[in-house]
């Protein structure tokens, strides 16, 4: 919008919240549609960025069906779409076609190590499918497609409820509750920062890559130093608390990023403490806001006015 476009954001507000947006509502370039991709939507674009589904494990596992629906139906619905207004469509893929990797770090030409029946089936098959279809879109539509393997991302304006690692612990460092680590705490992650992932979907839309890209930050961590690390940033004295491991956790996950640098000259700049201490800033603002808006309906005051009688 910032460079003159005009937006329209569809979203049936599954996990997503209008108050991430509400800053937008009512400039020109601006439109918002509540809408489920289930179905199917008619609209003039010439780029579509097709960023639905939920993507926290808890929510996803949530309803499985409806993470199948969104990335098999909706997937078709938009390709049906841009198709027929001759659009781009960049789908947002995971690092979860890889399943639980046997090859580190993750190059996109690796084919993945998933359970096709395991909890996490419905998101990680279902983001294979949707790659699946729009190779097919392209090959037989002639549909220009772009492909972004997005790897674990955090930063403002994540649901405080999204239950992936980074906010769970930043929200429990700042409450002074046990940080949760799921098992050991010995498997890895590489996190980035939003606007890094911004910056490199833009990008490859742009770009003329039509294969798959990976978006992430190589810099790995395990789940424990992870831990340490939001406690100390937050100066929180909060425990560390083992629970039980996930089911099909992958072990380690680091992308490999030769691709994107090569091909979209894009790497990620924010430092992981930055994009942490931004995050932190958020989750405290909006824990008071919380705190200052609990919701409790206020009695409406009496409305007299002089002259007229009023009928309930
Ligand atoms: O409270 C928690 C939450 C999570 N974890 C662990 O932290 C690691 C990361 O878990 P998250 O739930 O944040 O995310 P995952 O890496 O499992 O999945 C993510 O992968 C990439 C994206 O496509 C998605 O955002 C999401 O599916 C896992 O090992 C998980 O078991 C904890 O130890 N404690």
């Amino acid at each position: 919008m910032m460079d003159g476009h005009e937006v329209t954001v569809v979203d049936n507000f599954f996990t997503g919240r209008k108050r991430n947006v509400e800053h937008w509502i009512g400039h020109e370039n601006f439109e918002l549609i509540n809408h489920d991709v289930v179905e199917p939507l008619y609209i003039e674009v010439d780029q579509i960025y097709h960023l639905a589904s939920p993507a926290s494990p808890p929510s996803y596992m949530y309803n499985p069906i409806k993470t199948l629906k969104t990335n098999t139906i909706g997937t078709l619905n938009v390709l049906g779409l841009a198709k027929r207004v001759g659009a781009r469509l960049l789908l947002a893929s995971t690092s979860e076609v890889y399943g639980d990797p046997e090859v580190h770090p993750q190059t996109e030409d690796y084919w993945g190590h998933v359970n096709p029946i395991g909890p996490r089936a419905c998101y990680d098959e279902g983001k294979r499918v949707a790659e699946t279809m729009c190779y097919a879109y392209m090959k037989q539509e002639g549909v220009e497609v772009r492909v972004a393997r997005i790897f674990n991302t955090f930063g403002p304006r994540m649901h405080m409820n999204d239950g992936r690692v980074v906010s769970n612990f930043i929200l429990q460092a700042l409450q002074g509750e046990p940080l949760t680590v799921y098992g050991s705490g010995s498997q890895t992650r590489a996190f980035q920062y939003v606007s890094d992932l911004v910056n490199g979907l833009v990008a490859l839309m742009n770009s003329n890559v039509s294969s798959p890209v990976n978006l992430g930050n190589p810099e790995e961590h395990t789940i424990l130093e992870f831990a340490q690390l939001i406690k100390n940033l937050v100066g929180s004295g909060s425990e560390i608390q083992f629970l039980s491991e996930a089911q099909d956790d992958p072990q380690k996950r680091k992308p490999d990023i030769k691709k994107a640098k090569l091909m979209l000259g894009w790497e990620p700049v924010v430092p992981l403490e930055e994009g942490l201490n931004k995050a932190i800033h958020y989750f405290r603002k909006e824990l008071e806001y919380q705190a200052n808006n609990q919701y409790i309906p206020k009695p409406k005051p009496a409305r007299i006015k002089k002259g007229r009688t009023r009928h309930n």
